[in-house]
């Protein structure tokens, strides 16, 4: 498919031909003005390729780089106006914005009117809009930037939790860390073309090694810390029957998404990314929500 904006104005894409598989995780990258957030607006359905053709309908959502908050609802009342579009039932509905807004750690601010939210929480309100349904699809177009530390792990899990349901999810990130070690494949768009980038744990390029990340996860019952995973971490028992895995930091996203879509998962009760240590909530795997 090809996309260019106006009559005879420059091919923004041209010759693109990309498959979105169930269950994998796909990084886009590329320089600014190369393209990628027209790409992502195609994948999205937001927008329709000026050549070719986008196949396959998943339920898909979609994070925006910059979200419309002037509209006349309270954010849980958003959300749940959102849910219901969505296909979710009254209930269910407000419960998924209730819980959305708890796990970005803005419940306070469930009443609060978009308009009066700040650009952090506006941002957590765009994020939770977009994981409400469990979609099939999940496009990120730079949904990290303006969230805190601690929304942003819960995003790293969110997305982890996707791909283990079985959904794609494809990201655009202007920080080469973010999710490093766990995309399934990594595209850039240049001039106008999808090309194809090994995917896996960056180069630290001789650079300082990162700091340890560490996941505190527990297994099924006298389950054993399951074997080759990613980055060899090393594991220690924690409190109430938790494991305690020390890891690279590069290798933490893939370690989490590991860890959960173990059989049978195991559950993830906290990730400390740095120096910072950040509450989760437990996760399960193959949530939906
Ligand atoms: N609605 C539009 N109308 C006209 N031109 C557009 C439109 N949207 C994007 N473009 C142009 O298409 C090109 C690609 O833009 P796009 O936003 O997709 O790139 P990007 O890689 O996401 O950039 P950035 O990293 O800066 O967000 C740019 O030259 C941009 O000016």
């Amino acid at each position: 498919m090809g996309r260019r904006y106006g009559l005879g104005g420059p091919w923004v894409l041209r010759g693109v031909d990309l498959d979105l598989r169930p269950g994998t995780l796909v990084r886009v990258q590329g320089t600014n003005g190369s393209g990628k957030s027209t790409l992502l607006r195609l994948l999205a359905g937001i927008d329709a390729p000026t050549e070719g053709r986008v196949t396959g309908r998943p339920r898909t959502a979609y994070v925006p780089e910059r979200f419309p908050a002037a509209l006349p609802f309270s954010a849980a009342g958003y959300l749940t106006h959102l849910g219901r579009i969505q296909g979710l039932g009254p209930r269910e509905a407000a419960a998924g914005a209730a819980e959305w807004l708890e796990r970005f750690g803005a419940a306070a601010h469930a009443r609060t009117p978009l308009g009066e939210l700040s650009k952090g929480t506006s941002q957590k309100v765009a994020v939770a809009q977009a994981l409400l349904a469990g979609p099939e699809l999940l496009v990120l177009d730079e949904a990290w930037t303006g969230l805190d530390t601690a929304a942003r792990e819960q995003l790293d899990l969110a997305v982890a939790e996707r791909v283990t349901a079985g959904a794609a999810v494809v990201y655009v990130d202007h920080d080469p860390r973010r999710l490093a070690g766990a995309a399934d494949a990594v595209f850039s768009v240049r001039e106008g073309r999808l090309e194809e980038r090994p995917a896996g744990p960056p180069s630290r390029g001789g650079g300082p090694p990162g700091r340890p990340a560490r996941i505190v996860a527990v297994g099924p019952p006298g389950a054993p810390v399951p074997r080759g995973l990613p980055g060899d971490p090393e594991h220690s028992a924690g409190e109430d029957g938790s494991t305690v895995l020390t890891v690279a930091d590069v290798y933490s996203d893939a370690l989490l998404r590991a860890l959960l879509t173990a059989r049978p998962p195991w559950h993830i009760r906290q990730v400390a990314v740095a120096a910072a240590t950040t509450a989760a909530r437990p996760a399960e795997s193959g949530t939906t929500t």
